[in-house]
């Protein structure tokens, strides 16, 4: 089963901080969506409105049609994984699996036991006495064996090392696969990450910056690549996104797209034209002086 997820016009203020302003966002479910946005952009009380632990200050949040808040039923359906655990720190993780293994009504334990091996989740531990590293994989095993139709990841295994952030990647993958459903991932780590999105939402200051498809997205920019002189040439006027050298070749990435003139004529010049990386077209959405 998969649910959509809409937004309509949600604010949310703490006191004088309007967090989110007046966002409307449509994702229609299925897919792995990522949502980017520079640090206090908003992410995770969008988030935590979907996941019905923040009431919105106006405006709606509706999944699969229906207002999360105060829906029980719909909640169980929706697992929101932080990089901490909802538990007491004197609980230990044999307890939290207990609690899950009764709300989650997907729960698939064989797998739980799994990822709990994969990831050296230790069980007999205190909660508190856990390692950043360790509470983030407890949380990233209860929220995939949790299989709930909306999933949620914010900023959940950034406390995982590298060789663990990748297996939780290649987990996450190859389960969505298998049982397909809404996943949202929220993350700094674009480069890392990026590859696993269908669609990408942006959102800065509270507000809707992109939304797109993936490849549309990187489409909006070109990476235009070859003999250093010809590229310089080729790019001279144009918006930057990045740049860099490696002996003679150099690799402009510029933002707009490009008339079918104007590749041919790249071609001729022996450039290579390739898509935009998200990270530099987050970071050209987001820079300063487009706020
Ligand atoms: N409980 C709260 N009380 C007061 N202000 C808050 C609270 N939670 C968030 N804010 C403020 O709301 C804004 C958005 O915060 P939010 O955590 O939603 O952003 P974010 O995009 O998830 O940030 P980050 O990437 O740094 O985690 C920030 O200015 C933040 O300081």
């Amino acid at each position: 089963m998969t649910l959509s997820v809409e937004v309509k016009d949600l604010t949310i203020r703490y006191g004088e901080t309007v967090a989110v302003d007046g966002l409307t966002l449509k994702l229609a479910g299925g897919k792995i969506y990522g949502l980017l946005g520079r640090n206090g952009s908003g992410k995770t009380s969008v988030l935590s409105a979907v996941s019905a632990f923040r009431k919105a200050t106006s405006g709606a949040v509706l999944v699969g049609g229906a207002e999360p808040f105060e829906n029980a039923a719909l909640t169980r359906q929706i697992c929101f994984v932080r990089d901490r655990v909802d538990a007491q720190d004197g609980d230990c993780a044999r307890g939290v699996f207990r609690m899950a293994r009764m709300l989650r009504p997907n729960w698939d334990e064989e797998y739980a036991q799994a990822l709990i091996e994969r990831f050296h989740v230790p069980l007999k531990k205190r909660i508190g006495a856990l390692s950043r590293g360790a509470k983030s994989a407890l949380s990233v095993t209860l929220g995939l064996a949790a299989r709930a139709p909306v999933t949620i990841f914010d900023e959940s295994y950034l406390g995982m090392d590298a060789p663990s952030r990748y297996a939780f990647y290649d987990e996450l993958l190859n389960d969505y696969i298998a049982h397909p459903r809404t996943i949202i991932i929220s993350t700094h780590l674009i480069e890392e990450v990026g590859s696993l999105f269908e669609e990408v939402v942006i959102i800065d200051k509270g507000r809707l910056v992109a939304h797109d498809d993936t490849e549309a997205l990187r489409a909006r920019g070109v990476a235009v690549t070859g003999p250093a002189d010809a590229v310089a040439e080729f790019t001279a006027g144009r918006t930057v996104l990045g740049d860099q050298r490696l002996g003679g070749t150099r690799s402009t990435t510029i933002y707009g797209q490009l008339t079918a003139e104007e590749r041919g004529r790249a071609r001729g010049a022996g450039l290579d034209l390739g898509p935009v990386g998200l990270q530099d077209l987050f970071v050209h959405l987001t820079a300063e002086e487009r706020r």
